[in-house]
């Protein structure tokens, strides 16, 4: 199993964001995460990214347990996250918003780091051709000079995901991506995040409000609601769930 993460608990003072919560994906899996506001998904997120400690339960990637390593670790290892709201660098062009996330993995010492030397410049223009590469998967790739905040919503959100994709994720972790998008752009994130998936054979963890991309995309969906995990299935078994109509369907039943 690629990602498993096992009975992970955690708090905030009195609340129980989340409680005993286990997921598993492999690769080229999506799979969703829903529930109301406050059900504990970005914890979740943030738990298995090592942005907070569990308070209990333990997270394997490809095996290796990662619950107690530092986030950089994590993000070697092999987990990549965007965030609920775009969180992109204004000062910088495109391309270098996808370059910051390069992680030069070559032996490159603090002399390279100060100094013009050879291998310093072999490093960066294998990191622009991965970033140059990844521009064009999302699509992105005429846009390089520009810089993010003149370009649509839905160019900002690929934009992250491009980063995301330079830290070489065995797993990609997706917040809310199509937020604030339109019905086109969500439509054409979806055929992305699609593609992505079983070109590059990761496996994306997907939180979601808009329904129509998460039923539509994923091949597995956990359901929380008050940090619980309620149900656990395919969309189909997701959307005929008594108990999920009922926590948090009921009311936007129409959309499903
Ligand atoms: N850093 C924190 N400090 C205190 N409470 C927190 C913190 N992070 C999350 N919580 C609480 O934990 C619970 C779960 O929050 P979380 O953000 O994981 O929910 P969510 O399902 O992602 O919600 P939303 O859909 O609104 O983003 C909420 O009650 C929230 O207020």
């Amino acid at each position: 199993m690629l990602l498993e993460v096992q009975n992970i608990s955690k708090s905030f003072g009195g609340v129980k964001a989340i409680q005993d919560f286990s997921l598993t994906a492999d690769k080229g899996d999506i799979v969703g995460i829903i529930g109301p506001n406050g059900a504990g998904k970005t914890t979740t997120f943030n738990v298995i990214s090592g942005i907070y400690r569990a308070d209990q339960g333990k997270v394997f990637l490809d095996g290796k347990d990662i619950t107690n390593m530092e986030q950089h670790q994590i993000t070697r290892e092999g987990i990549s996250r965007t965030f609920q709201n775009i969180r992109l660098f204004k000062g910088l062009n495109v391309m270098e918003n996808v370059m910051c996330a390069f992680d030069p993995r070559a032996n490159y010492s603090i002399f390279d780091g100060l100094l013009p030397t050879p291998r310093r410049f072999a490093e960066e223009k294998r990191g622009r051709k991965i970033c140059e590469h990844n521009l064009e998967v999302v699509g992105l790739k005429k846009y390089a000079n520009e810089k993010p905040e003149s370009l649509p919503y839905g160019l900002q959100r690929r934009l992250e995901i491009a980063r995301a994709l330079t830290c070489q994720p065995k797993v990609l972790l997706l917040d809310e991506p199509a937020a604030g998008l339109n019905p086109t752009e969500v439509k054409e994130l979806t055929e992305l995040i699609g593609r992505l998936c079983s070109e590059l054979g990761f496996a994306v963890l997907l939180i979601e409000h808009r329904l129509e991309l998460v039923m539509g995309i994923s091949h597995k969906i956990y359901v929380l609601n008050f940090g619980k995990t309620i149900a656990v299935g395919t969309p189909d078994e997701v959307r005929s769930n008594p108990e999920v109509i009922e926590a948090y369907l009921g009311e936007e039943d129409a959309e499903c």
